[in-house]
């Protein structure tokens, strides 16, 4: 029977993040239990910089985007001993279990610590939706609109100066923002890496596209695959077409979440809650098909990701 559990954000912050914390913390309270919130993820974790929490702590916070009790890479974490600090922080504290809303990189975390005997749930909180057992990811869809609205506006300048743009975007090698942008804003070129062109082919679609009578081309890239900006000289140089390139950066990561994503986000804390009540532990939170299941987190972290292929043909109808 657990009765104090910790909840702590960990890696890449993701818009909906604070919209699961306050979920978690209003359900743990309505089943009687005493939430704790942790600061800094694993490095909070471990120098025991948590406390309990109140319901105040997560009175509107649910609309707000990065993460309140703030985020951290601490590879120091793969270390058991460092491992074993933090399990005694949480043993000073009676606190017996563990949500950690991350990437796979928390979960291996979190798995670790399950090994180590804390009861733990982990739910998906990544804006690159690279986690292969869950539908979507808690921050994708907040990403994606803001990466479309960004291309929006640069396809407004593309046009108005006949140029083709580079837009690159982040997603790390998993390549869903790149390609659910490109179908939104019908971005003649697209390289991922489960599909990635080279230089050459970005060159030859280029000027297909501009033989097909467009005067703004736009160019997806996900991030990790080209120096964009040596890229957009090469295009340049060979097609004679004026070519620019834009890093998006930063930006997709934060905002305000998404309905989408403040809801998801607080079904996924809930539901956590009750499976943590219901004596499971060392698992990953999904959503399948509108379903919420759990699935064992080491299993989640070495499962391939879907195949892309049906989104690929489907972009390349529409574009
Ligand atoms: N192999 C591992 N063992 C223990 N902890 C890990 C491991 N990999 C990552 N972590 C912890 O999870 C944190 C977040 O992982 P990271 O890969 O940076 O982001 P994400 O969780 O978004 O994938 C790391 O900074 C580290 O504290
Ligand atoms: O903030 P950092 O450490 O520069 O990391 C950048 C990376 O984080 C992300 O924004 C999110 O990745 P994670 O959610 O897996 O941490 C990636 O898209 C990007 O490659």
């Amino acid at each position: 029977m657990i009765k104090k559990i910790a909840i702590l954000t960990s890696g890449g912050d993701s818009p909906g993040m604070n919209s699961a914390v306050r979920a978690i913390v209003n359900t743990a309270f309505k089943k009687g239990l005493e939430p704790y919130l942790v600061y800094e993820g694993y490095l909070g974790l471990t120098n025991g910089n948590f406390k309990k929490a109140e319901k105040s702590d997560v009175k509107l916070i649910g609309s707000l985007g990065g993460t309140v009790i703030y985020s951290a890479r601490f590879p120091e974490f793969k270390k058991v001993e460092v491992r074993k600090k933090a399990i005694e922080k949480l043993k000073e504290e009676g606190i017996d279990a563990l949500v950690t809303i991350g990437g796979d990189g928390s979960y291996i975390g979190a798995s670790k610590l399950t090994e180590m005997g804390i009861k733990t749930i982990g739910l998906p909180g990544t804006i690159d939706n690279d986690i292969a057992s869950t539908d979507y990811t808690i921050g994708f869809h907040t990403a994606l609109d803001t990466i479309v609205r960004s291309i929006d506006q640069i396809r407004e300048t593309t046009e108005s100066h006949n140029r083709a743009t580079i837009v690159e975007v982040m997603g790390r090698f998993c390549g869903d923002l790149a390609i659910h942008a490109a179908i939104a804003t019908g971005a003649q070129v697209l390289s991922t890496s489960e599909r990635k062109l080279t230089e050459e082919e970005i060159i030859k679609e280029s000027q297909k596209a501009r033989k097909e009578g467009n005067r703004s081309i736009i160019i997806i890239v996900s991030e990790y695959l080209y120096d964009v900006n040596a890229l957009a000289k090469k295009i340049e140089a060979e097609t004679n077409i004026e070519t620019r390139a834009t890093i998006l950066g930063y930006p997709q990561r934060g905002g305000r979440p998404t309905a989408e994503d403040r809801i998801l986000a607080g079904r996924m804390g809930a539901f956590a809650v009750e499976k943590l009540i219901e004596g499971e532990t060392g698992v990953a939170v999904n959503i399948v098909n509108n379903k919420l299941t759990t699935k064992d987190i080491m299993e989640v972290v070495s499962m391939n990701r879907p195949n892309k292929d049906e989104l690929f043909k489907q972009y390349d109808l529409i574009k």
